[in-house]
């Protein structure tokens, strides 16, 4: 059996990237299995733990990176984010294509151990957009919302790091636009 394709996409916090995933995530013809991170933040009111993320203690998450449970990790504004390892290898193995959804760090991590993953960065259409977005969502502290958006500058700057680029002015488009570029590597796939 071929090897399932690896996605990673990132992106701003508050850009929009679980929201479009909502979207192309009901298009079962593109095979996608969204690799759950384990993290050591609080969970937020509507966030359930094994879907969401795998909310775990300092501990626990010190622990894993020990044991080289982790494709990647990264701090991020003050808490630890990672992709346990099995699960995506068993997962690929079984031919299922693979969706991370990661910040920079963690995608250039990926990126050096498996060249061939497809990166994606979504963008919003202002920076202005961004932070309405992000205060709107109502999930974080003020203090918390100036870290990501300072944050956010930065990453900004990584854009030409990543193969695509997809701009978050629609949700509905963007998913589209996400699912041509995984058709498009699924069919480059088959012909290998
Ligand atoms: N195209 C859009 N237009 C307007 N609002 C949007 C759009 N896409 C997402 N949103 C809203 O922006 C907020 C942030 O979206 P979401 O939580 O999906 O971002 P995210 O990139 O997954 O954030 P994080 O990385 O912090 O988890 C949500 O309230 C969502 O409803
Ligand atoms: N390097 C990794 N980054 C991850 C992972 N899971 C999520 N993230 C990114 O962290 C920020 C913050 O997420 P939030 O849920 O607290 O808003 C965001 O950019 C996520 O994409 C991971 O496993 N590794």
């Amino acid at each position: 059996m071929k090897k399932g394709l690896l996605i990673i996409i990132s992106g701003p916090s508050g850009v929009g990237k679980g929201t479009v995933r909502d979207f192309f995530m009901k298009d079962n013809s593109l095979n996608l299995t969204y690799s759950i991170s384990m993290t050591t933040r609080k969970p937020r009111e509507n966030e359930v733990d094994g879907v969401d993320y795998l909310f775990v203690s300092k501990e626990a998450f010190e622990k894993a990176i020990e044991n080289g449970e982790l494709l990647e990790w990264a701090e991020f504004v003050g808490n630890y984010y990672g992709t346990p390892l099995c699960q995506v290898e068993r997962l690929r193995n079984e031919g299922k294509n693979v969706l991370l959804e990661i910040e920079v760090q963690g995608a250039q991590q990926v990126s050096e151990k498996v060249p061939d993953a497809i990166t994606i960065f979504m963008i919003p259409p202002t920076m202005d957009e961004l932070e309405n977005r992000i205060r709107g969502r109502k999930s974080e502290a003020e203090e918390v919302i100036q870290e990501r958006l300072a944050k956010a500058e930065k990453e900004m700057k990584l854009i030409k790091d990543y193969k695509y680029v997809v701009c978050n002015d629609d949700p509905e488009l963007a998913a589209q636009y996400i699912g041509l570029i995984v058709k498009r590597h699924m069919n480059l796939a088959k012909d290998e």
